[in-house]
């Protein structure tokens, strides 16, 4: 698999710094109080597990599934909900963990769903954030790493459901997704 890297960007030490510096300041950000963690999968389980140990609040976590890409590298305008939740959202302090915000369109269709299911508020937290990508307007609230308009995977990240246990995020290789 590390074959088909171009270049590594985040190891698994800087992901842990910035699980660390996110975690530490979701936990001033929300003192008192007990916010839901949402992970979105599948991209961001790992991201989930290390973020989640660095925040010191009573927090409840729940898995959402919705599905934008059909396997490659290119984006669909189409979202799925895939598996929900089952807790209710209605007047719950909501961070949506994600593993990365790209055309943005994943997290429109979640912060939609959730302010119409009544959330009191919405906060995102995303390992990357690959703004030159947008195509509509969402903002992350805590990031842990711009990146470049490149397609990244590992740590939680695919093409075509692989790569997702690399444990560091990188580069792939255009070759790879263009043979
Ligand atoms: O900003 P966007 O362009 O919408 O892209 C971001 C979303 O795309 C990926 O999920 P995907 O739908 O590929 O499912 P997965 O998490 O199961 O890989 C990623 O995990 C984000 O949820
Ligand atoms: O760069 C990416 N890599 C993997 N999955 C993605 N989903 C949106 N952007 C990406």
């Amino acid at each position: 698999m590390d074959n088909d890297i171009e270049e590594v960007l985040y190891d698994q030490a800087s992901i842990q710094q910035a699980a660390q510096r996110l975690g530490k300041q979701i936990t001033e950000d929300y003192a008192g109080e007990r916010p839901l963690f949402l992970s979105v999968l599948k991209g961001a389980y790992l991201w989930t597990a290390d973020l989640i140990r660095e925040v010191d609040l009573y927090a409840e976590l729940e898995f959402i599934k919705i599905s934008s890409y059909h396997g490659g590298v290119a984006s669909t305008d189409e979202i799925t909900l895939v598996t929900d939740i089952r807790s209710d959202v209605q007047n719950r302090d909501v961070i949506i963990l994600e593993d990365i915000v790209d055309t943005g369109q994943s997290l429109l269709f979640m912060k939609e769903l959730l302010a119409k299911r009544g959330a009191r508020s919405i906060k995102v937290a995303t390992l990357l954030d690959k703004k030159e990508g947008r195509k509509v307007e969402v903002t992350a609230d805590y990031i842990g790493f711009d990146v470049r308009n490149q397609f990244v995977v590992g740590y939680g990240l695919d093409y075509k459901d692989f790569y997702r246990n690399l444990p560091y995020v990188g580069i792939l290789k255009k070759e790879v997704y263009t043979k």
